[in-house]
């Protein structure tokens, strides 16, 4: 599992093109047969990216956590973003379809992902945070959320929003995740931007177009810098930095949080006389 640590918003307004990147963005989640993880000091979460293959993949505790199991002192969201895939918690199969969203809460024990079929392997993107109690596993599909409209044709950023894991869908102790779809033509997420410094924030970005790029703001207000990333990369968003982003073309992402406050609504609103 690679570390990323917390960086201070003084640092990042001297970092060049590779030190954002090094710092910040997850180049790479989803390789066949295998399990990326990423531990960031940011709230404490843990970032990955399962690809089963032929054989199933477990995810475990280890001597980083020093956890016997991934699921001792922490809770995880899991969104599949691949082809048809199933997750078994101790013994319990939860099947997913592209899209689908499944919260496994402290204290479980044996977590196994698979693919349905190897030419079409399910990559199952998860975010982690540490919990302090158990909520019962829960399982959402895609398209059982109706969504809620969001933004203009007009302003090129009309999307329609899944909150899946937050106060009014599924419990959690901190983790909120969603996915926001950008409708063709549209290509600007969250602007008018915010921030939240009562949260991390992790954006990962899919069904872009392999030849468009998204490019990804993100600092403090005053002092935005940029990424420019492909699909099915991931981005690290500190709480005291913006995130938002423009691409090439339009495409789907995976928002997810975890801090100490979980209302969806508590933004700090940037103006757009504030940005610079
Ligand atoms: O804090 C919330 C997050 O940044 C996202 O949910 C924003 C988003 O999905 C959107 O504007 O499309
Ligand atoms: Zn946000």
């Amino acid at each position: 599992m690679e570390t990323r640590y917390s960086t201070h918003p003084e640092h990042t307004k001297t970092m060049g093109t590779d030190e954002l990147r090094k710092h910040y963005l997850v180049e790479e989640l989803f390789v066949a047969g295998e399990i990326k993880l990423v531990y960031s000091m940011e709230d404490r979460t843990i970032i990955g990216g399962i690809t089963p293959d032929s054989a199933p993949i477990a995810l475990e505790g280890s001597d980083q956590i020093k956890a016997d199991y991934f699921l001792e002192r922490r809770e995880v969201g899991i969104i599949n973003v691949g082809g048809n895939g199933k997750v078994v918690v101790d013994g319990e199969e939860y099947k997913m379809e592209n899209k689908d969203c499944l919260y496994v809460g402290l204290g479980k024990k044996e977590l196994l992902f698979s693919s349905e079929s190897t030419s079409d392997l399910a990559k199952f993107y998860i975010f982690s945070a540490p919990a302090h109690k158990e909520y019962p596993i829960q399982q959402v599909s895609f398209k059982d959320i109706e969504g809620n409209r969001l933004g203009s044709q007009e302003s090129a950023n009309d999307r329609v929003i899944r909150r899946m894991i937050h106060n009014d869908g599924i419990q959690s102790c901190q983790v909120v995740m969603g996915m926001t779809q950008l409708n063709n033509g549209s290509v600007w997420n969250s602007m008018p931007t915010h921030t939240h410094d009562r949260r991390m924030e992790a954006y990962l970005y899919i069904d872009l177009d392999e030849n468009a790029r998204m490019f990804h703001f993100m600092g403090e207000p005053t002092e935005t810098r940029h990424l420019v990333m492909k699909n099915e990369q991931a981005v690290i968003s500190p709480p005291w930095s913006i995130h938002c982003g423009c691409a090439t073309s339009n495409y789907t992402f995976v928002w997810a949080m975890a801090g100490e406050n979980k209302t969806y609504t508590d933004m700090d609103q940037v103006t757009m006389d504030q940005i610079k």
